[in-house]
């Protein structure tokens, strides 16, 4: 295999087609420092920029580079999606057989309900692993643009299902897990691949009442900002991710990828994201939009160096390379900002081992065998069966099912296929609805698909599924939302059930059977004409659970697997979208504003954050709990303000115990509350969860919560990280199970001092768009 790769790049090389990689061996690089193993990635990718003229340095702005064919450089795509899985749109697979197919795990939002960061760290091991296949064989890239981690904060983001949920804390704890799962140990003489963490940030509305992600000019306060928006990223720093992707709109004024407060600042120098092999890439025509409709820059060519020079590396789509020779005719920018930029993308192409023999790199070895393989295909239904949520549930549940059984499935998710995925995915291995599931079963199966989705207003489906129903001894209803409603580019202007799915659910809940319901989609849907129904047994949520996601769902609803995950969001009642416009981008509790998330809504939520059931009962205690008073300033001595989240306070043991009867997995979630730091207190926040697996009716075992001084403090208004005297309160679940008491003393210090963003923060207005990749700026690259 070895042979064949040096051979088809030497021959493909020769004959003029582009090469997969450079030829360090043979080509004309071959004496120079790029190609030397024994220097450091800065310093080979230093010794190739120099050799660039200026046009070649302008053409590998953009996110589809040219290369410099006389120097041995083939083209490279920098734009690659790996969200859950290798993803359809800059990966090639072939119409058949080898590289046709790859594992598709479920969207983030139903993996994050796992609570589980040692599946994140597996799936995202096998997703690189995929990627790297596929890479060898020329179908796909080194670098991708994933995770989304922008915190899920309103419910109608139409992108709320690529986001492991709404809380900070769980987002950065799932985002490390990710990040190395994806690009392997820092200190592996190779990466795996090079994850992009985005939307980097206060991005999380695509199009709300003539309000464009383009354009939009998010208003956070420093407070929000460093408490809510912020914390995912900063873990992506602590985790050493190679890239960062700005995003469209404008945070407080300026557009993210011309703000040197945010990439340069904060990014590079508050937070320490200084290695010169990590890069920042814009989001896909971002920095037009610094033009045109932000209007931050009063030219093409005033964008593209505002863009550069703030810190931006990579131009997703064309406008740095068509518009940079203009900006550098007028002296906007000099030639020392785009070799920093060109040194970081090189540097980081040199840590995949781009330019170096593929003998000596495992991952350069890997083929098709290493793609779907019994373990992964395992691997995607695990994962959607941890993630799987249990809402209400009579006694029902799981069914007692006999070869005389006869069960009807019903939706328009009863027999989904692509809906199964969600957004950002690639081919699956294979894709397993529900109902082929149910008909894997030894009884008889009915099936009818009723109302076509949430927008399908036909009010006579109860007419279609009526014989069917009335065959069946149990019903299963699974239907809910999908990418017809939220996507990419839109969001959701309810968050209620439609009308004719309410309708066919309360005629089927007249029938007298046991009935469950199964909601799908990334976003919630207030569900409480279904939590209130007495004959509705009870309620599952599915998220988008992948190629094996209607297994994982028949597994849990006859028993052969137990459910355990816990909400990754809170649902909220219908008239939420009324009480809050999207826009809003604060927090807290306010006139127009009854607050986000669990941490501040004030009134009651459908089902909490973290909900979910089990199909047995768990209690949990605190054995030896901390001491009860701390004070403040012996707590800080040892602890570095850079990695607040390593600066231990106490790890509790929490013991929890199955009281019930069927053995199950147990995410034991810990929760702050307490009266410290100023007024108003968010109800609680959480701090800390572990996954205990498989633990028998009876039987008990063992969680560790790690609370540090970074989850003990809170945020003022300035922005800075401050530990308060006060009481606090951890408490072990919703409910709580179990809660112990500690007190803080002394004088309140100041663990990050928050850098103040510039004075002159003012936007230029809002107009005109140009476009994606416009005709005339778009496609193609300046001709050398
Ligand atoms: O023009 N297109 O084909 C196109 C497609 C997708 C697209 O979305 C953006 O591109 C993704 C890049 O990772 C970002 O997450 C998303 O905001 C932006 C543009």
């Amino acid at each position: 295999m070895t042979t064949s790769y040096r051979l088809l790049g030497a021959l493909s090389f020769a004959l003029g087609v582009s090469a997969l990689f450079p030829d360090c061996v043979n080509g004309p690089l071959k004496n120079e420092t790029i190609c030397d193993t024994s220097a450091s990635p800065a310093e080979r990718a230093r010794s190739l920029v120099k050799l660039y003229t200026l046009p070649e340095k302008i053409n590998a702005t953009g996110s589809d580079s040219p290369g410099v064919p006389r120097l041995g450089i083939p083209p490279y795509e920098w734009w690659n999606e790996g969200l859950h899985g290798i993803a359809g749109m800059y990966t090639n697979f072939s119409d058949q057989g080898d590289y046709s197919y790859s594992t598709s795990f479920p969207q983030p939002i139903l993996m994050g309900a796992a609570f589980d960061d040692a599946l994140i760290t597996e799936v995202a091991t096998v997703i690189s692993t995929e990627a790297r296949a596929f890479n060898n064989a020329n179908r796909t890239g080194l670098d991708f643009w994933t995770p989304n981690i922008n915190p899920y904060r309103d419910p109608r983001w139409g992108r709320g299902q690529e986001t492991p949920g709404e809380d900070p804390y769980h987002l950065s704890s799932y985002v490390q897990a990710l990040i190395k799962g994806l690009q392997g140990d820092s200190t592996d003489p190779f990466k795996r691949v090079v994850a992009t963490c985005k939307h980097f940030a206060g991005y999380d509305m695509e199009n709300w009442n003539g309000n464009e992600r383009y354009q939009f000019d998010a208003q956070i306060s420093q407070q929000d900002l460093v408490e809510y928006y912020l914390p995912p990223f900063k873990s992506c720093v602590d985790a050493n991710v190679g890239a960062f992707m700005c995003s469209y709109n404008a945070v407080n004024g300026v557009p993210t990828c011309a703000d040197p407060y945010l990439l340069q600042t904060i990014l590079r120098e508050h937070w320490g994201w200084t290695n010169e092999e990590q890069w920042v890439t814009s989001d896909c025509d971002a920095v037009q939009n610094v033009y045109l409709p932000h209007q931050w820059s009063s030219t093409r060519e005033q964008a593209v160096a505002d863009s550069l020079i703030a810190g931006t590396d990579i131009n997703c789509g064309t406008y740095m390379p068509i518009h940079l020779p203009g900006a550098f005719a007028q002296n906007l920018v000099n030639e020392s900002v785009i070799d920093t930029a060109l040194i970081r993308q090189y540097s980081s192409l040199v840590r995949l081992g781009w330019f170096d023999p593929p003998e000596n790199q495992p991952y350069r070895q890997l083929g098709f065998d290493a793609v779907a393989t019994n373990a992964s295909r395992q691997l995607a239904y695990k994962a959607a069966v941890e993630g799987i949520v249990l809402l209400k549930n009579d006694g029902i549940l799981p069914l007692a099912l006999d070869s005389s059984s006869s069960l009807g499935i019903f939706g328009d998710w009863a027999n989904a296929t692509d809906d199964l995925l969600g957004n950002y995915a690639g081919i699956p291995t294979y894709l397993h609805s529900p109902l082929w599931a149910a008909q894997q079963l030894n009884l008889t199966v009915h099936y009818a698909q009723g109302p076509g989705g949430q927008t399908d207003p036909t009010t006579e489906s109860w007419l279609s599924i009526q014989p069917a129903a009335d065959a069946s001894d149990i019903i299963i209803y699974i239907a809910g939302i999908n990418n017809d409603v939220e996507f990419e580019g839109d969001d959701r202007v309810t968050i209620a059930w439609s009308g004719a799915q309410l309708d066919v659910i309360g005629q089927l809940a007249t029938l007298g059977k046991p009935m469950v319901v199964v909601s799908m989609g990334g976003g919630q849907l207030d569900s409480s004409p279904i939590a209130n129904n007495p004959n509705i047994s009870a309620l599952l949520w599915g998220g988008y659970p992948g190629q094996d996601g209607g297994v994982a769902i028949l597994d849990i609803l006859t028993g052969k697997a137990a459910p355990a995950g816990r909400l990754p969001t809170t649902q909220y009642p219908a008239k939420y979208i009324n009480q809050v416009p999207m826009t809003d981008m604060a927090l807290r509790p306010g006139p127009n504003n009854p607050g986000r998330t669990y941490r501040w809504y004030n009134d009651t939520a459908v089902f909490e954050f973290g909900t979910g059931l089990h199909y047995t009962n768990f209690s949990a205690s605190i054995p030896s709990a901390p001491q009860q008073n701390h004070s403040i300033s012996d707590l800080t001595k040892p602890c570095n303000s850079t990695r607040l989240d390593l600066c231990a306070f106490a790890s509790l043991a929490i013991n929890v115990t199955n009281t019930g009867a069927v053995t199950s997995d147990y995410v034991t979630l810990g929760f702050l509350s307490g009266t410290h730091g100023p007024a108003p207190y968010p109800k609680k926040r959480l701090v800390s969860y572990q996954r205990l697996f498989s633990i028998e009716g009876g039987a008990s075992k063992t969680a560790t919560l790690n609370l540090t001084l970074g989850s003990l403090a809170r945020v003022d208004e300035k922005g800075n990280t401050v530990l308060y005297p006060g009481e606090y309160r951890l408490e072990v679940d919703n409910g709580p199970l179990a809660s112990v008491d500690f007190t803080l003393t002394g004088e309140q210090k100041v663990l990050d001092e928050w850098p103040q963003p510039p004075a002159n923060r003012t936007g230029k207005g809002v107009s005109g768009f140009e476009g994606y990749f416009v005709p005339g700026y778009g496609s193609g690259q300046v001709v050398l």
